[in-house]
């Protein structure tokens, strides 16, 4: 049902070519001829970890989904344990400036475009969603988890600071007490607790009943006229991202002092360190 050549994601945009990075392809889009729905799926094995190549393609994918008016939009991975690791570290450690730059530019792009999107957006979880990857399934409207995973902003624990627009997607998303718990903690929820914190909205048994929820709950907008819809939506999220909007350049400027930190660098040489320990 799901045709894959009705939208073309360019997977080469101009930032990539200037960084001469492969054509790997970190997303693929498939869009249900019937329905107008198109499943967005990360694909950037192992982890699907946001570097600048898999943020950019995102970017590109729902821009393009948004001009040729799909009618919805479900985010999804391609791997069977993890939704996405969030951030690539990797991007962070030891960086070299003008990419760092546009990665951290790239990534409030992509979230502003998310968080903003017209069509009605769901995550289908369907592995672990921690930092990175909470913020993603957060930017979505509706979410639905598998069981037996993990979901949260745990950047206080790798002694890190949540921006404040992850901050202020958390706090719209649950609310501000159980926000301040979950990010001072830097609490990691299985999927039975974000369900009950109103972290997920819903529980599915695997990745095709959670793509089948997902449909279910779009096609509830097919009788809602679009604009009224999108205004809605746009009602509540457009402050935070007029925010950002406003701030880019200040909020790159904090991330950009706070990775240059020679004790910001020493934490992410320990937590990559134990990331491979944990296997060994
Ligand atoms: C510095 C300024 C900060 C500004 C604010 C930043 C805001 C947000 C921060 C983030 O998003 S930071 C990223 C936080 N992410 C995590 O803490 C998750 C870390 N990963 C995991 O817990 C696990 O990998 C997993 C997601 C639960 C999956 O576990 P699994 O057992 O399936 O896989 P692993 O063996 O652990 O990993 C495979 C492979 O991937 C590497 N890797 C994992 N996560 C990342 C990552 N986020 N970035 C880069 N690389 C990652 C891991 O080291 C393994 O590598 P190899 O050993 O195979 O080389």
């Amino acid at each position: 049902m799901y045709s894959r050549t009705m939208l073309k994601v360019r997977t080469l945009s101009n930032n990539l070519k200037m960084y001469g990075s492969t054509s790997s392809n970190f997303v693929n889009v498939s869009v249900n001829d019937k329905s107008g729905v198109a499943i967005v799926t990360m694909q950037r094995e192992p982890v699907n970890s946001l570097n600048l190549e898999l943020i950019t393609q995102l970017k590109t994918a729902l821009s393009d989904l948004e001009r040729n008016k799909c009618r919805g939009m479900i985010l999804t991975s391609a791997s069977k344990s993890v939704f996405s690791a969030g951030l690539d570290i990797m991007e962070m450690y030891k960086p070299n400036q003008e990419r760092v730059r546009n990665f951290w530019l790239s990534l409030q792009d992509l979230w502003m475009t998310l968080y903003g999107c017209s069509y009605p957006s769901v995550a289908a979880i369907n592995g672990h969603s921690p930092a990175g990857g909470c913020l993603l399934s957060m930017s979505c409207e509706y979410r639905i988890m598998l069981p037996n995973f993990t979901i949260g902003l745990n950047e206080t624990k790798l002694g890190i600071i949540a921006p404040s627009w992850f901050v202020a997607t958390m706090k719209n998303t649950i609310g501000f007490r159980k926000a301040e718990m979950a990010l001072t903690l830097g609490f990691l929820f299985t999927t039975e607790e974000a369900l009950k914190v109103g972290l997920i909205d819903e529980v599915a048994s695997s990745k095709e009943d959670a793509i089948a929820k997902a449909d279910k709950f779009i096609g509830q907008f097919a009788k809602i006229p679009p604009q009224p819809r999108t205004i809605s939506k746009l009602m509540l999220r457009s402050k935070d991202i007029e925010t950002l909007r406003k701030t880019k350049e200040q909020d790159l400027q904090a991330f950009l002092q706070v990775v240059n930190d020679p004790k910001t660098q020493k934490g992410l040489e320990l937590y990559l360190e134990s990331l491979k320990q944990r296997k060994a």
